[in-house]
């Protein structure tokens, strides 16, 4: 049944998404790379368009989908860390300075400032599933479904699902945007919107 008011998929944001101040990861697949490929242009497209710079897209890549999880962990974990040592170098220098004794000494709100810029704002999982004919389409998909949720919620950086789940190859270009139906949509320009509004979300 077709019915030309219902439009599938997400609604434009009601404010216009300025993500000049972000700091973004995409983790992407080496597995089915044509198609992932497509994907990550599509996403990058979306971040530039909603102001994210260039410098502040970071892009890293995993071999396959069920890699996903830890790679974005890891990363995070990583970049957190860096902005922590870099806390610590920049008290040192002051102090070496004497800055402090001019009370200039890193307050706690300029460490997490200096923290969460370090940090990413939002990470973008992409990768691409296609059922072949054992069960491990399905542990992977479950999996990784799993783990990357775990991933946001354990870490509080919003997580995009940029992975596709397709029963073929047809289903997967359709939906990177490379299929040949009139109603082919590159979705990673949907998980780049997705990252901005997330990482802008407050109350
Ligand atoms: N079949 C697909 C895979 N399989 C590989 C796994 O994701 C993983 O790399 C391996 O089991 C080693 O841990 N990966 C995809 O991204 N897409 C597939 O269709
Ligand atoms: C473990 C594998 O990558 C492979 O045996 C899975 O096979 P299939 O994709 O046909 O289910």
């Amino acid at each position: 049944m077709s019915d030309a008011s219902f439009h599938k998929g997400v609604k434009d944001p009601e404010t216009e998404l300025d993500g000049s101040s972000l700091k973004v990861l995409i983790v992407h697949t080496r597995w089915n790379s044509e198609i992932v490929e497509q994907l990550v242009h599509g996403t990058k497209s979306s971040l530039l368009k909603h102001g994210v710079k260039p410098i502040n897209i970071i892009v890293r890549s995993v071999s396959g989908a069920y890699e996903l999880p830890g790679g974005a962990l890891k990363l995070i974990r990583q970049a957190q860390h860096e902005s922590v040592n870099l806390v610590s170098n920049v008290e040192d220098f002051l102090t070496t300075a004497g800055a402090e004794l001019a009370g200039r000494t890193t307050g706690s709100s300029d460490k997490e400032e200096i923290v969460k810029r370090g940090a990413f704002d939002a990470v973008i999982c992409i990768g691409v599933l296609i059922k072949g004919s054992t069960m491990h389409f399905e542990y992977i998909a479950d999996a990784v479904s799993h783990g990357l949720m775990r991933v946001g919620l354990d870490t509080g950086v919003p997580v995009v699902f940029g992975v596709l789940t397709c029963l073929d190859d047809e289903q997967a270009k359709e939906r990177a945007g490379m299929g040949q139906s009139a109603s082919r949509h590159n979705h990673g320009t949907d998980w780049g919107t997705a990252a901005v509004d997330m990482a802008l979300l407050q109350v």
